[in-house]
């Protein structure tokens, strides 16, 4: 048996360029296992459908805007069911455990997860770790069948639990070992994936045939490679509750100004869709994209004109942004952090609201009215809505059919709108962010008509800092997206 952990990613090589970087699979060490058919080959819902069983040389392009000459780049294994499975039913002891913050789409992942282990499977132990990470080792767990998990997707949360914190791995590996747990859903975002490589790593330096997969959970939708975060859409949604709110406030008062604070810890993608979607917003503003208050071109003199040209505004505001100047205001505060070692933000829309308030204390002809909405936990904590529900659907059994077929060490992810199985060294190496640089921003720059914030200085710098990006506009017509990972749902 070889139990040497090798950290290294399974890259394949082919024609023209191609990469596939591969993800685990139970025979890399552990050899002659047996296989069983895959069940689904007897079951009425799936045999009448034609090319069911994914073909084991199936793989998805990273990238799908190509040159004529260009490699044909890196590519992942296409998810989905295989001819042959690594466990018997009666074999699969599965166990779910949610980790980090609440993500609208939680439960119908777990619901999902359990219903195609019975009924796609025939599987029939399936345990809820409870309360994160360390429900493993610190508390009782919970029973799921398909009765159990019936209506979960109506309601926002997750019912088993999550928490920060308390990754301890001997104990957790211990826990899964005695408990003979031979399948690890975890659901969780950067954090969790991070967790769960490493849970993989040690499962693997044991030799145990247990299969350890995550699915990404991120409403900041900060998890590079997939196309977007489950929940994501339901937030975007859920948010313009607020903006609307915020509109009609701001709308109904003498410079009146709606001020909404939305999730987004270093990561403006919830903003800048909801800023998108709701087009009453006058200026957004995201950890990505630095910004200034006073002087010209600042935020305070664009404010001031806006109230001048319309009467009102509205500013949504990403809770990570600007954080460099509150920091620079406070430097007591900036070092705390949550149980996961996340910093802890401060909170920017009350600071702005402050700073706005106070400059326009000095206007005596420019009373204001300025309320401010911080929606952030009522978006995270509803249900997901229709579209997520499909995607979470697609996510769990996705997942299943990758870890009955043997595969480990991977985390199901949508690529270009394909189902795929990535290694989790990929998902936790770098964080997805806003692309100033990007046609999507540019978008919501004109759609607000906010200053960039950017002097012809500060385009020099950006220049300094990223030189691939400004050779490569250079030579690109503006068409092209500037970074195959990051672009996925900035350029579109
Ligand atoms: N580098 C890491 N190695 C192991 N476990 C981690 C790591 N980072 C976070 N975790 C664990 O993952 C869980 C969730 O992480 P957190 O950052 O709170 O949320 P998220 O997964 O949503 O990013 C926590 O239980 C935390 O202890
Ligand atoms: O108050 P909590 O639970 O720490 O959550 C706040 C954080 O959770 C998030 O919604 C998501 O963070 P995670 O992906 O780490 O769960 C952040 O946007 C926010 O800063
Ligand atoms: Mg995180």
């Amino acid at each position: 048996m070889d139990n040497n952990i090798s950290c290294q990613m399974k890259v394949e090589t082919g024609e023209a360029g191609y990469v596939l970087e591969d993800v685990p699979h139970l025979t890399d060490y552990i050899p002659d296992l047996p296989t069983y058919p895959n069940p689904l080959r007897s079951n009425p819902a799936y045999s009448v459908v034609k090319q069911y069983f994914v073909d084991a040389d199936d793989t998805v392009p990273q990238k799908v805007v190509v040159h004529k000459d260009g490699p044909r780049g890196i590519h992942f294994r296409r998810a989905g069911p295989r001819q042959r499975v690594y466990f018997a039913p009666d074999e699969v002891h599965a166990a779910i455990v949610t980790c980090g913050g609440l993500c609208p789409g939680l439960n119908t992942v777990i619901r999902e997860i359990v219903c195609a282990l019975y009924h796609m499977y025939g599987v029939t132990r399936v345990l809820g770790i409870d309360g994160g990470y360390r429900g493993f080792y610190s508390k009782n767990t919970i029973t799921l069948t398909p009765k159990f998990v019936n209506d979960i997707h109506k309601r926002g949360g997750t019912i088993i639990g999550t928490s920060r914190g308390g990754h301890d791995k001997p104990k957790i590996v211990d826990s899964i070992q005695d408990r003979g747990i031979n399948q690890v859903y975890i659901i969780g975002g950067d954090g969790t994936q991070k967790g769960a490589a490493v849970i993989y790593q040690e499962v693997r330096r044991r030799g145990l045939k247990a299969v350890v997969a995550g699915i990404p959970k991120t409403i900041d939708n900060d998890i590079p490679v997939i196309d977007k975060s489950f929940g994501f859409d339901t937030a975007v949604e859920e948010a313009q509750r607020a903006i609307n709110a915020a509109h009609v406030e701001a709308e109904s008062a003498e410079n009146g100004i709606g001020v909404v604070k939305l999730m987004g810890r270093y990561s403006g993608f919830i903003a800048m869709y909801a800023t998108l979607a709701s087009r009453d917003v006058d200026l957004c503003l995201i950890p990505e994209s630095p910004f200034y208050l006073e002087g010209e071109g600042g935020l305070l003199e664009y404010v001031e004109k806006r109230l001048k040209d319309d009467g009102h505004m509205v500013i949504v505001v990403a809770e990570g942004a600007g954080q460099e100047l509150l920091a620079a205001e406070n430097s007591k505060t900036t070092t705390a952090q949550d149980a996961s070692g996340n910093k802890l933000l401060q909170d920017v829309g009350l600071w702005l609201s402050d700073k706005i308030k106070a400059h326009f204390a000095k206007i005596p002809s420019m009373p204001i009215t300025l309320k401010y909405i911080d929606p952030t936990y009522m978006i995270r904590a509803v249900p997901s809505n229709a579209s997520d529900n499909v995607y979470c659907t697609l996510l769990a059994q996705s997942c299943v059919h990758g870890v009955m077929a043997g595969y480990t060490g991977f985390t199901s992810g949508l690529v270009n709108g394909r189902q795929t199985y990535i290694p989790f060294n990929r998902i936790t190496e770098k964080q997805n962010n806003v692309v100033i640089t990007d046609r999507m921003w540019a978008r919501l720059l004109s759609s607000t008509n906010q200053p960039s914030f950017l002097g012809p200085k500060d385009v020099c710098e950006f220049k300094k800092h990223e030189p691939d990006i400004c050779e490569f506009k250079k030579q690109e017509p503006a068409t092209q997206s500037v970074d195959g990972d990051k672009s996925k749902a900035n350029d579109i």
